[in-house]
């Protein structure tokens, strides 16, 4: 979008003539499975779809063309940024390569809406609710409580007891400003001291954490980061200087045009009118409290079980 490359570019002017030191990849994983039934995912674990494992293989190959050697590569703990991680390496002949895990590299906490299907809450809510969740800077969705579907899912889940916190102190619903608050501490006291070392290092994180990342090193302000949506399975290079300030626009590797198509498709992701083959009337079955496809979904689910009765969302957000 012509947006992005304004505030990037932008963000680089402010920063021009300066040498590049240090290279940094960051990206967001292939697509997950959810994506294809335009559900918020966040910290549910969902695998890569067939075209997420493709787009994973696919960057590893445009990297391993360019002749890049990675040192180290940083995930979340999430499947679908480590399998993304796993076959990049695969397609680069890089397996070797050491990867870490961090939490904090975890997609955004979507609290309450996890699960929910995008186009649908547009329609309930508007499609500009719907951005402003998915977009904002300093709004946080409603928390996930123990009547959601998926909460013991995920807190029960044996990987949330290695985390630097406990799991009582993990997030229950984030905006995009606490995950950089809960990111940044990692990218300066892990992922720098490594770059400093001379390594190259590729960060396999999701749509928010890449972008709250990207938010931190490209100083994109608070409204213009509404603006900046990231395809799957693209890399980001990230030229920075001795300060670690960007030299140069980041740059999106590969097809352009493809990569143009790719940012279209995540952003209309909350139009009402973005139906996926598992969605087939989703005015109705929002009514008939059956939010998403039943053949797709792990557990049934419904707005009385996902504890965000439509009124409870727009006031736990203050619209
Ligand atoms: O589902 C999610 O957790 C994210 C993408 O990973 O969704 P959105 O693009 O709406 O922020």
């Amino acid at each position: 979008m012509m947006f992005f490359h304004l505030c990037v570019q932008a963000a680089a002017a402010r920063q021009s003539f300066r040498m590049s030191k240090y290279k940094v990849f960051v990206m967001r994983h292939g697509e997950g499975a959810w994506t294809k039934e335009n559900r918020f995912c966040s910290w549910v674990d969902q695998r890569l779809s067939e075209d997420g494992v493709k787009e994973a293989l696919a960057c590893g190959h445009l990297l391993k063309e360019a002749g890049y050697q990675l040192d180290v590569v940083f995930t979340s703990l999430l499947s679908r940024s480590i399998h993304t991680a796993w076959l990049l390496l695969e397609a680069m002949g890089q397996e070797w390569v050491p990867v870490v895990r961090t939490w904090r590299l975890n997609e955004r906490h979507y609290g309450a809406l996890i699960g929910l299907n995008r186009a649908e809450m547009a329609l309930n809510h508007g499609e500009e609710q719907v951005k402003q969740w998915r977009r904002s800077y300093d709004l946080t969705p409603p928390p996930i409580d123990e009547s959601h579907p998926y909460f013991l899912e995920i807190y029960n889940d044996r990987r949330y007891s290695t985390c630097d916190l406990s799991i009582e102190f993990l997030p229950k619903s984030e905006s995009l400003k606490d995950v950089l608050e809960r990111l940044q501490p990692y990218w300066d006291g892990t992922i720098v001291p490594e770059i400093k070392r001379g390594k190259l290092v590729l960060i396999s994180g999701h749509g928010n954490s890449c972008r709250a990342l990207l938010k931190h090193l490209e100083g994109i302000s608070d409204a213009d980061i509404v603006n900046v949506t990231l395809p799957t399975g693209t890399p980001i290079l990230i030229e920075l200087d001795e300060n670690f300030r960007p030299t140069k626009p980041m740059q999106l590797l590969g097809d352009q045009k493809a990569i143009q198509a790719a940012i279209r498709k995540v952003e209309d992701q909350d139009q009402p009118g973005c139906q996926t083959p598992s969605i087939r009337n989703i005015k109705t079955m929002w009514e008939k409290g059956n939010i998403v496809g039943a053949t797709e979904c792990p557990k049934a689910m419904n707005k009385e079980t996902v504890g965000v009765k439509s009124k409870s969302v727009t006031n736990g957000v203050g619209c």
